[in-house]
């Protein structure tokens, strides 16, 4: 086996990883980025997840406004597809270059698998190289979970996020297994292309880490939309037949026969670590199968590292990005960001409109035992909704009596994705409510409700 030494190896060319390598091979550090799938340079992120599907969320809301046939609809949705292929395949070549083109920078197209806790193999097309670094950065993501549902993993119309974005014929009917992050979302996209959507969830609660009353605004927005929401349900079997698949499902009214075009499997991620043979060098899982890691993602063994989805932690492409800030911060700073001092995480599921989410809601506030007054406001009030023509929504946010500081916000309106980052600013940096209601914002904005939503 030919063998070369660097001063970093990193696997899996995801945003943390990428993010890594250019800083490393800036401060003269001899860097190898292993990538397995020539199609995933750049990660997740840009070829499969965020960016192809934030693409059709825009295409979609577009689709969705003019008044076509099924047929037209399906002519525009394979121009989505279209557009999708285009924008991604522009992006994997500049992430690619960002890193190959570096000086004292190598990218590997193989799987990498641990031989010792200072040797990687990887597997190219026609040989197998040995690396050698002092420090190893593990940033392999997260790959979907396909429950074992009868007839579901051989059914030739079941899809998962990856694959149905390449799906280029629209799905008269679709039916989701799962109502979590891409569930909504690819519910939200497929009725504003013109499908009939079923999202089948095994839970009672709708969105159960929400508040109720956004939950319930979320839900009834969903159904107006078309979308049918089915929870407590229970899937018995998934049946090919020649024109079409068949979803035998036990609801709590009975059981049913689910006709679909094409099935999504949403059922969660789970960390990438079959390939990387962890037990050679030592490296610890977690009892749910994640990379094992201290606060400052320094695995079990010193000098191998872990970033992103294969943590196990949140799974956002901005967590992957902060962990490298973490690493950096290791190797070449000042040792202080660590993840629990990163500050509060918001997150967005981008539904027409978008729900985003910062700290904690009103039922965490209650059972943490804070004294706290809640702020809220239906997203009608606010003059650039109605421009937009974006009525449907409300927001609230959680304040802490004692302090005036917020502990929490839900937004579910027009471009709350950008609205929730001032909230989560204000959060890190303990400003009071106060700030936020009465600071001069532009006008007709989104984020001027927050001098409504803050007047309490
Ligand atoms: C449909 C969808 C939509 C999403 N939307 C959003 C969103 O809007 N916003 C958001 O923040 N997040 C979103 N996410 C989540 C986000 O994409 C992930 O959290 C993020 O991309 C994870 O990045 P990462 O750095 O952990 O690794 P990844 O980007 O997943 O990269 C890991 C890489 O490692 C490679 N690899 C794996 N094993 C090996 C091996 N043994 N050897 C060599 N290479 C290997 C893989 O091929 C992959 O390219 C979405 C995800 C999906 C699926
Ligand atoms: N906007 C964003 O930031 C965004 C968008 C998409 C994905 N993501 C990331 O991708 C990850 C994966 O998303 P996901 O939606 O696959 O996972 P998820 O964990 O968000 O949701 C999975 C859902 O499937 C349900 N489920 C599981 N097995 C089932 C079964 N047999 N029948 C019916 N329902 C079942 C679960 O109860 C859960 O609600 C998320 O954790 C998220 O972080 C983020």
């Amino acid at each position: 086996m030919k063998m070369k030494k660097y001063d970093a190896v990193i696997i899996g060319f995801g945003k943390g990883g990428k993010t890594l390598a250019g800083t490393l091979a800036a401060n003269g550090k001899n860097v190898a980025l292993i990538e397995k799938d020539a199609d995933m340079y750049g990660g997740t992120c840009i070829n499969v997840g965020c960016i192809p599907s934030k693409s059709f969320v825009t295409s979609a809301a577009f689709s969705a406004k003019l008044d076509s046939s099924f047929e037209e609809k399906a002519k525009l949705y394979r121009k989505a597809v279209e557009k999708k292929t285009r924008l991604t395949a522009a992006l994997r070549d500049k992430n690619y270059h960002k890193v190959a083109d570096l000086e004292n920078a190598d990218v590997y197209n193989g799987t990498a698998s641990f031989l010792d806790s200072r040797h990687v193999a990887v597997a190219l097309q026609d040989e197998t190289l040995e690396l050698e670094a002092d420090q190893i950065f593990i940033n392999t993501g997260a790959r979907p979970f396909v429950p074992p549902i009868e007839g579901l993993s051989d059914s030739r119309r079941a899809y998962i996020s990856e694959t149905i974005l390449s799906l280029e014929e629209l799905p008269k009917r679709l039916v989701i297994i799962g109502g979590g992050y891409i569930g909504m979302e690819f519910a939200s996209i497929y009725t504003n292309f013109g499908s009939k959507v079923t999202v089948i969830q095994d839970g009672e609660v709708f969105l159960p880490r929400e508040d109720r009353d956004i939950a319930d605004a979320v839900a009834e927005s969903l159904k107006e939309r078309g979308v049918r929401l089915l929870l407590s349900t229970k899937i018995n079997s998934v049946r090919d037949e020649e024109t079409e698949t068949v979803v035998s499902v036990e609801t709590p009214e009975g059981g049913e026969k689910i006709s679909a075009d094409a099935v999504l499997i949403a059922t969660g991620r789970r960390p990438n670590v079959n390939d990387l043979n962890l037990d050679a060098a030592g490296v610890e899982l977690t009892p749910r199968g994640a990379v094992k890691t201290d606060e400052f993602l320094e695995t079990n063994v010193p000098g191998i590292y872990a970033m992103g989805d294969v943590v196990g932690g949140l799974q956002f492409t901005y967590i992957s990005l902060d962990d490298f800030r973490i690493v950096k911060s290791q190797i070449l700073g000042d040792k202080k960001r660590t993840i629990k001092n990163r500050g509060a995480v918001p997150y967005s599921v981008f539904l027409d409109p978008p729900f985003s989410r910062v700290g904690l809601s009103e039922t965490e506030a209650a059972e943490q035992g804070y004294e706290y007054k809640i702020a809220k406001l239906p997203a009608a009030a606010i003059p650039k909704a109605n421009v937009l023509g974006q009525k449907t929504g409300l927001l609230k946010a959680v304040i802490d009596t004692k302090t005036n500081e917020i502990l929490g916000a839900h937004l579910f309106c027009a471009e709350s994705h950008e609205m929730i980052n001032l909230i989560k600013l204000a959060m890190d940096v303990h400003l009071p409510y106060t700030v936020l209601r009465d600071t001069i914002y532009t006008h007709p904005t989104m984020s001027e409700a927050l001098n409504d939503l803050f007047n309490i």
